[in-house]
């Protein structure tokens, strides 16, 4: 049986007051031992939201990290100061970073390689455009990307890989079930290929619009393990049901 995982990434999005949101989580949800609850807010926040969550069974993890230990990088994180704050987890190859910031499935790689060398689980992130589905590539493309970002050590423990379509992030698209099931499938078979039993107990989440109105059709399917939500995880009111409807499936 794998954990599940509900991870909230918040993106550029939160300040101080937002940990409210936080608190409002952790009263509204039973926590339990199956299935595993993340916040990522912004990198500001990842101290004081790690003292926020400290007894609630939220974890708290960062959006990015660099691939190097320290050095001459103005303005980046390392891992080690991520987990320097308390956080657990970082994101990274998310989207959003592989197109405005240029970084390829080596760059991330070498970040996932980093959060491991610092005991944080790297929740590695793959998806296809839209032109790059329609074009009938979809599986060709993840199963590149996933080969390609992840590091030979990944584990269980220590890695989640995360499949958001490009298309369906922040437009209200989703997947049909089918189509989840199709990539889930093929990505798990990947990660057995690659890592034997690692890779049948690697998480994989969906992402791309997960609301609570579409969360229990998503997690009906087997190489479901839980969603990696963006602006469903704001509000606590939002999250709540989504990760009620993880722990339900
Ligand atoms: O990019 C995402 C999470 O990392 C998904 O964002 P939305 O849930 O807002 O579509």
């Amino acid at each position: 049986m794998r954990r599940k995982l509900a991870a909230g990434n918040w993106k550029m999005n939160g300040l101080a007051a937002s940990l409210k949101e936080l608190a409002a989580l952790a009263q509204a949800i039973t926590a339990d031992d199956q299935t595993g609850i993340l916040i990522c807010p912004p990198a500001p926040l990842l101290y004081r939201a790690s003292e926020a969550a400290k007894g609630t069974g939220i974890s708290i993890g960062a959006q990015d990290c660099h691939g190097d230990a320290d050095g001459a990088y103005t303005g980046d994180i390392s891992a080690a100061m991520i987990a320097d704050t308390g956080a657990t987890h970082v994101i990274v190859g998310h989207s959003e970073r592989r197109e405005a910031h240029h970084e390829d499935d080596a760059e991330v790689r070498g970040k996932a390689r980093a959060a491991h060398a610092c005991d944080l689980t790297a929740i590695i992130c793959i998806g296809e455009t839209e032109a790059e589905r329609e074009a009938g590539n979809t599986l060709d493309i993840l199963a590149g990307q996933l080969a390609g970002s992840c590091p030979d050590n990944a584990t269980a423990a220590n890695t989640v890989i995360a499949y958001e379509p490009i298309w369906a992030i922040g437009t209200g698209r989703v997947p049909t079930l089918e189509q989840i099931v199709e990539v889930h499938d093929h990505l798990r078979a990947k990660l057995i290929a690659r890592f034997g039993d690692e890779g049948h107990a690697m998480r994989l989440l969906y992402g791309g619009s997960v609301k609570p109105d579409n969360a229990a059709t998503i997690f009906k399917a087997d190489n479901v393990d839980g969603a990696l939500v963006g602006g469903a995880s704001l509000k606590a009111t939002d999250f709540a049901p989504i990760i009620t409807a993880l722990q339900a499936s």
